[in-house]
């Protein structure tokens, strides 16, 4: 049986079990340190900085910012390879959500977290090194699962584990399509990355073997939870990795006292739930998912951060959506942008008729083979594309410095989430803040604009508006100077 994978652009693709490919350079493999480097110095996932004008106030010492902190990473008593790792990567403090969580999660005995925090405030690097800290580097076997909900933050994840566990000997290995382990019967990495499809026809298969697991972290979890999304495949891997754990336990205590009784409760890994958004229908579900967790949680109002400026701009119908989108593309490419559609064919039709009319733009969905998604994305953080048209696919999680602006061409729906609301035409709130969360990375500025083109349309982002409580000012369409002033404006 082949599983079936949910991307996040809302379409099922099967994933089924493609041959091993060979090692690749975003890291699937990392047998030596050496190696390992110098694979990152040619991926260069997360460390493209080429024109970014970087605004940074120092943000990092303002007590109300989400990047505070009054502790140094010294005081949070992580192992000194760590620091090494951390330091290389040019932090020089943790931000809010680190300061607060990482002694929480490395405390002993380990704890289930469930941590929200606003997008691009650092979350990724507070479960990286839980999972770097966690693991024993002498133990040859899985000891850290992470899930996220593209192959493309799967990857730029494991970019982060191999810079920050640069100083270490970790090893580790993808369970994303198309760059499977390189064992088909055995992975002896200690920390595999991958989207749930594929990591539970991995765990089904016996080719990861979970009985030394430490940590199971789910990143963007109210999405990997959510029912109309990727809720299904997540609780599966977790069903085979608790049989995994308890049944190792039940082993031990049996070869060790066979007359012994069972404890009652199963030994079960750490398990860590990030995001920056957990709507009320996901939390009683994190709740039970991630039992007795240690939480850190926003208030509604402080769901996105204010760096990022907000606008919209009044099309007149459909086709006026596209006038105006080209008569911006100069301002697009100041620095880098994304441009989220509904559907994938909007984003080829869009990226299509712009190119031919000698625009350089790229699109990126789920519809596209993992190769090319790979090419797409690449290209686009090192700089070599500066626009790119997409879906939902990467409206999370997805860290480049450099992009400055977002434009909502269509603005999320709840019926892109799945099931069957195919009438439900109720802006999807957590969507949106993820989506304009692509911009105004750890305390960048950023600019988000919506096109609004009918009076539904125009109902969807008040109703944003006021979910969000913040003010989405209009942009003229009419008056290209101001359009243009006010928008480098808010981007000084
Ligand atoms: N302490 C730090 N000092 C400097 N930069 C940092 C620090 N922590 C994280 N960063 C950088 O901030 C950026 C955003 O971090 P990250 O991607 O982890 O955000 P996030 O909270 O996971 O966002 P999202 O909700 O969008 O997934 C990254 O480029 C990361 O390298």
């Amino acid at each position: 049986m082949s599983s079936v994978e949910k991307d996040n652009d809302g379409f099922y693709t099967p994933s089924a079990a493609a041959p091993a490919p060979a090692a690749t350079a975003e890291g699937s493999s990392t047998p030596a340190k050496e190696e390992k480097a110098d694979e990152n110095d040619k991926s260069d996932l997360i460390n493209s900085t080429f024109e970014v004008t970087v605004t940074l106030a120092d943000q990092q010492v303002d007590p109300n910012s989400p990047l505070y902190s009054a502790k140094s990473f010294e005081q949070l008593g992580l192992h000194e390879d760590l620091l090494k790792g951390i330091y290389a990567m040019g932090f020089s403090k943790p931000s809010k959500i680190q300061e607060r969580a990482l002694p929480l999660l490395l405390s002993n005995p380990a704890t289930n977290m469930i941590g929200q925090s606003q997008s691009g405030t650092g979350k990724t690097a507070a479960f990286v090194l839980t999972m770097l800290s966690r693991i024993d580097y002498s133990i040859n076997k899985p000891q850290a699962l992470c899930l996220a909900p593209s192959r493309e933050l799967a990857r730029q994840i494991m970019s982060v584990v191999i810079n920050m566990g640069k100083f270490t000997q970790v090893q580790t290995e993808y369970a994303i399509k198309e760059n499977l382990p390189k064992s088909a019967t055995h992975v002896t990495a200690q920390i595999i990355v991958g989207t749930p499809g594929t990591m539970y026809d991995l765990l089904r298969r016996k080719v990861i073997d979970t009985s030394e697991l430490k940590v199971f972290v789910l990143d963007e979890a109210d999405n990997m939870l959510d029912q109309d999304g990727l809720g299904d495949q997540t609780l599966r891997v977790k069903k085979c990795v608790l049989f995994s754990t308890r049944y190792k336990q039940i082993r031990e205590i049996l070869n060790s006292h066979p007359f012994s009784m069972l404890p009652r409760g199963p030994k079960t890994p750490q398990i860590i739930l990030f995001s920056a958004t957990f709507p009320d229908h996901v939390r009683q579900f994190a709740d039970k998912f991630a039992p007795g967790a240690n939480k850190i949680e926003l208030q509604k109002n402080e769901l996105s951060v204010d760096s990022i400026r907000q606008f919209y701009m009044d099309c007149k119908n459909e086709e006026h959506k596209y006038e105006i989108l080209v008569t911006l593309y100069t301002l697009l490419t100041i620095g880098q942008s994304i441009i989220f559609c509904q559907h994938r064919h909007t984003a080829d039709r869009i990226s299509q008729k712009m190119t031919a009319e000698g625009h350089k733009v790229a699109s990126l969905h789920g519809a596209k083979d993992a190769t090319e998604r790979d090419r797409i994305i690449d290209n686009f953080r090192n700089g070599k594309e500066k626009v790119l048209i997409t879906t939902n696919v990467i409206a999370r999680g997805i860290d480049i410095m450099q992009v400055n602006m977002v434009v909502n061409y269509d603005l999320p729906l709840m019926n892109e989430r799945g099931g069957n609301k195919s009438e439900d035409t109720r802006p999807d709130i957590e969507t949106y803040i993820h989506r304009i969360g692509r911009t105004g990375r750890f305390g960048r500025k950023g600019i988000s604009i919506n096109f609004v083109h009918d009076r539904k349309t125009w109902l969807q982002m008040e109703e944003i508006e006021k979910a969000t409580g913040k003010i989405i000012v209009r942009i003229e369409t009419n008056d290209l100077d101001m359009m243009e002033e006010k928008m480098k404006k808010a981007l000084k």
